[in-house]
């Protein structure tokens, strides 16, 4: 999970460093539970452990009305986003960066958990973090919306276990419509490339008053 690009750093600033860790830590036990497979001694004792875990945090959640809300507060970036979420354990996370150029990029090396094809990144997964990172492009060009388009090509298989290089920039903006597109390299090698319409929509944000506690 190598985050070698340098520029602004695009990510939220982490607001509570142990949540952080946690996620890290669920994020390494996915990996290593797809790397052990069958050979770990012991299965049954850490899947109870698992699920006393999951439990523990379970009993701990706010209604969700109010953790949405949380989750939304502020401006720009968040940290629950499945892409670059510091805080999401599903996110590999990718680091992003605006650069001066107006383009953003990201270094990210994915492992077991994202496998498609042998040895190479799922399709869906490098889709996942195109549109996301286009997204943050746009943001970073100050014009941020919805996708309504998204087409990518792929031209050669996306290796796992190796840094890839994620980019995205916004090409320009007509009346609503913003075209942006992006890349996915690895080795200075085009593996993925993406085109995005995004229109200047965005969900009203869930708010405290919607909380009932
Ligand atoms: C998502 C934002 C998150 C929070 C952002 C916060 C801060 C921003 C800062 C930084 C950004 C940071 C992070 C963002 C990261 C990632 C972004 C992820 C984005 C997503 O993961 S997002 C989920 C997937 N996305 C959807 O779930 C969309 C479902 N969909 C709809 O919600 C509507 O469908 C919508 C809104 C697309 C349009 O609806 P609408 O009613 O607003 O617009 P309308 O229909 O009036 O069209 C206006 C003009 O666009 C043309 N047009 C519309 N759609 C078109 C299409 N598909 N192809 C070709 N042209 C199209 C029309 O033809 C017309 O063109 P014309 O004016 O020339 O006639």
């Amino acid at each position: 999970m190598s985050a070698t690009t340098t520029g602004t750093p695009l990510s939220a600033v982490s607001a509570d460093a142990a949540v952080d860790a946690a996620a890290a830590a669920a994020r390494r036990v996915t990996v290593a539970l797809l790397r052990a497979g069958g050979a770990a001694p012991g299965l049954e004792e850490i899947t109870a452990r698992l699920e006393e875990v999951a439990e523990r945090l379970e009993a701990a959640a706010p209604p969700l009305d109010e953790r949405q809300a949380q989750l939304w507060e502020g401006g720009g970036a968040h940290r629950h986003d499945p892409v670059t979420g510091t805080e999401n354990a599903i996110a590999p996370p990718l680091v992003l960066h605006g650069q001066e150029d107006g383009s953003v990029e990201g270094t990210v090396t994915l492992d077991l958990p994202y496998q498609g094809p042998p040895g190479h990144v799922h399709g869906g997964v490098s889709a996942l973090l195109l549109d996301h990172t286009l997204g943050v492009a746009n943001g970073w060009a100050g014009t941020s919306g919805m996708t309504a388009e998204l087409t990518l090509r792929y031209h050669r298989p996306t290796p796992l276990f190796e840094p890839l290089v994620v980019t995205g920039r916004q090409v320009f903006v007509e009346g609503r419509k913003i075209r942006t597109e992006g890349a996915i390299t690895a080795g200075g090698r085009l593996c993925v490339s993406a085109e995005g319409l995004f229109i200047d929509k965005h969900l009203p944000r869930p708010g405290r008053s919607a909380t009932t506690g």
